[in-house]
């Protein structure tokens, strides 16, 4: 039985855990999720709590970050202390390298895994081979509909209630927009490290009136050819920033982690 801790049972989390309950991750237990405010007690699988000592007193074999920045600050290098692989969506936190330094260092100690998910970006597998022959350039837009950028840094440049017409609200290397945007373009951070880095991957992201939806587009060149990979999701009813894909794409990761049958990856 493969026993997995939630950091954090939003969007992400309780999609997870609905997998879990429906059986569509069979050998899989959602033992504990990990918040950030206190819950009336309830004796129930997953065990919610907002003690980490509390979270981290079970014997996980896999954590999976659905929080935000400051959780993998917080609790990355403990769930890999405790023995458990870590699966992080909240990638952004990743701008800071020596983040991501410690964060490996702690995996390498305890002989275990850190895994980027895809979650909610498709084309990282080409973006990644086609990296490995040598990228000149990428760049990945992130259109989403106006009320998707309510409560970020997009509401000190531009009245979100009134546009009419697309705005960019950031136009730069991705380590500086992942980290101006915590919430909204973690794909950006997935698709930087992916390919040529969080320095040279450029990232556009734009407010849009006329969309109702999260389109988000790669393209790339380099010596081996060249991409371009668009999505258009459905904004999570849960979270309208993140886009209901994510947690099912979470649970197909999970999943691919038990199959015998692996497609992609
Ligand atoms: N890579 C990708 O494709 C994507 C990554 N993400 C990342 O995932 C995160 C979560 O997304 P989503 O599920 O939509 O968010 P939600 O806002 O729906 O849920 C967040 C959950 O995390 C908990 N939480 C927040 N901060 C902490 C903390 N410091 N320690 C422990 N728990 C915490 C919250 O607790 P409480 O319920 O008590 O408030 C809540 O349960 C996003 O912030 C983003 O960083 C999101 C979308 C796509
Ligand atoms: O789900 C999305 O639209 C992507 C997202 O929020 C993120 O990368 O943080």
């Amino acid at each position: 039985m493969l026993r997995i801790g939630m950091l954090g049972f939003g969007a992400i989390g309780k999609r997870v855990a609905e997998a879990v309950a429906a059986g569509q991750l069979e050998g899989t237990e959602l033992t504990a999720a990990l918040v950030r405010t206190p819950r009336t007690a309830a004796a129930e699988r997953p065990d919610i709590t907002h003690d980490p000592d509390w979270f981290f007193r079970y014997r996980l074999d896999v954590v999976v970050e659905g929080a935000g920045h400051q959780a993998v600050r917080d609790h990355a290098v403990r769930a890999l202390d405790g023995g458990a692989d870590l699966y992080v969506t909240s990638i952004g936190a990743f701008t800071d390298t020596a983040l991501l330094e410690r964060v490996v260092a702690a995996a390498r100690a305890n002989g275990c895994r850190v895994h980027l998910p895809s979650a909610g970006i498709g084309g990282l597998d080409m973006l990644a081979s086609l990296a490995e022959g040598g990228l000149d350039e990428a760049t990945i837009t992130v259109r989403k509909d106006p009320a998707s950028w309510k409560g970020t840094a997009a509401e000190a440049l531009v009245d979100l209630d009134t546009l009419t017409q697309p705005h960019t609200v950031f136009d730069g290397p991705v380590r500086e927009g992942a980290r101006l945007y915590p919430q909204n373009v973690n794909i950006s951070a997935a698709t930087a490290l992916a390919g040529i880095g969080l320095d040279r991957t450029r990232l556009v992201i734009i407010a849009d009136p006329a969309i109702t939806t999260h389109v988000c587009e790669i393209s790339a060149k380099g010596r081996l050819g060249s991409m371009r990979f668009v999505e258009d999701l459905v904004p999570s009813p849960e979270n309208r920033k993140t886009s209901t894909l994510v947690g099912h794409a979470i649970v197909k990761t999970l999943r691919n982690r038990t199959a015998t049958l692996v497609i992609g990856g």
